[in-house]
């Protein structure tokens, strides 16, 4: 068991803690098949106390599948093979989220990690008001609110997201779509929870709706101190919202790094490709460049590095050994042999 970090400082006026809330190590996940899908592949990522840790690539590359496994939402075909996450409490205690099963696990579901999903049509019932649909979180998980206490919470929460609290009579179909999102995240903040992951919670809405709606979840998380692990293929967006990202490629983290760094340093050429594949949201115009080709079958044995086929700097260790996520000196993780001093010779002759 990795030892716990209550000893380790937070600095409260600026919101964004140091200390740990969720660590995964050594995350791999596999859909069972006559051929299994590899979809994460030994991922290590840590979240802190108020943080945005932002996670992305291109589609298919086990972001979702990540973010059920960080929840324990995994459903078969689908199974953890390996790896461990850990919650962090405040008091210091720490919890193997695989320990949890039954009601442990209902409640901490709602109380300490919740999810918003890009689709808030299959988040909600469409059959039961919305007002009802908050109602049942506080029956099942607060016994001891009554009718009126449940009620005044649910117009608060509905209040808010910057929903009228009328609204808690509508039903999803009522409401437009940025409006049932926005009724989504209300819920999944309920409870007050410690961590919310957001899988593409804006990616189905136009985009003055996801602009307003990143702006109230930014708005709510400086005021309530929650942290967020915010998946997106839009590396322009993650950009802007997040203070760490991690790149993903083919189930793995090919780079972890403070957001600042990857707007304007990228070390994994994937990455780079990433940046030149969306325009500049702060208005710079650039011509768009996608990445040829295409992620591989996570069905295969992966040999070498799995973006070598598709890099534009590939040299000669790249198809035959797989690059270990490793921080060069000075760096951040990154899993690339061009940031490797083991191969600077092959590197330096036009690697880059
Ligand atoms: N239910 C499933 N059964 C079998 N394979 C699956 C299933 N769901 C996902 N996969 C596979 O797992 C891999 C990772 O998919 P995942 O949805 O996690 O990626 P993603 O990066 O979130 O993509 P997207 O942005 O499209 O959701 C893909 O190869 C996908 O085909």
């Amino acid at each position: 068991m990795i030892p716990s970090t209550g000893t380790e400082t937070r600095d409260d006026s600026s919101g964004l803690g140091t200390d740990l809330v969720l660590r995964a190590s050594n995350v791999s996940v596999e859909y069972a098949g006559s051929r299994p899908t590899r979809a994460v592949r030994e991922v290590s990522l840590e979240l802190r106390r108020g943080e945005v840790l932002g996670i992305v690539g291109e589609s298919g590359c086990g972001k979702s599948t990540f973010a059920y496994a960080l929840t324990r939402m995994l459903r078969p075909p689908a199974r953890m093979t390996a790896g461990v996450v850990e919650y962090y409490g405040r008091d210091g205690e720490v919890i193997d989220l695989a320990a949890l099963s039954g009601d442990r696990l209902r409640e901490f579901r709602w109380n300490k990690i919740s999810m918003v999903f890009q689709s808030a049509m299959n988040a909600l019932n469409p059959v039961t008001g919305i007002g009802s649909q908050m109602d049942d979180i506080f029956r099942t998980h607060r016994p001891g609110m009554d009718k009126a206490a449940r009620r005044a919470r649910a117009g608060q929460l509905l209040e808010m997201v910057g929903i009228d609290p009328r609204r808690l009579r509508s039903f999803p179909h009522e409401l437009s779509g940025g409006m049932r999102q926005r009724v989504v995240i209300a819920m999944a903040l309920a409870l007050e929870p410690e961590i919310v992951v957001m899988d593409e919670p804006t990616t189905a809405l136009d985009v003055l709706v996801q602009r307003e709606i990143l702006d109230e979840v930014e708005r709510l998380r400086a005021e309530l101190g929650f942290s967020v692990v915010f998946i997106t293929h839009d590396l322009a967006l993650l950009l802007e919202i997040s203070d760490r990202l991690a790149v993903m490629y083919a189930g793995q983290v090919v780079e972890y790094a403070p957001a600042e760094q990857v707007a304007t340093e990228p070390l994994h050429p994937y990455t780079r490709g990433l940046l030149r594949s969306f325009p500049d949201l702060r208005g710079q115009r650039r011509e768009m460049h996608g990445i040829p080709g295409n992620p591989p079958d996570l069905r295969e044995a992966l040999v070498g590095c799995p973006f070598a086929p598709r890099c534009e700097s590939v040299f000669e260790p790249c198809r035959e050994i797989t690059p270990p996520l490793r921080a060069p000196a000075g760096g951040w993780p990154v899993a690339c042999h061009l940031h490797d001093p083991a191969h600077d010779d092959y590197s330096s002759e036009g690697g880059r």
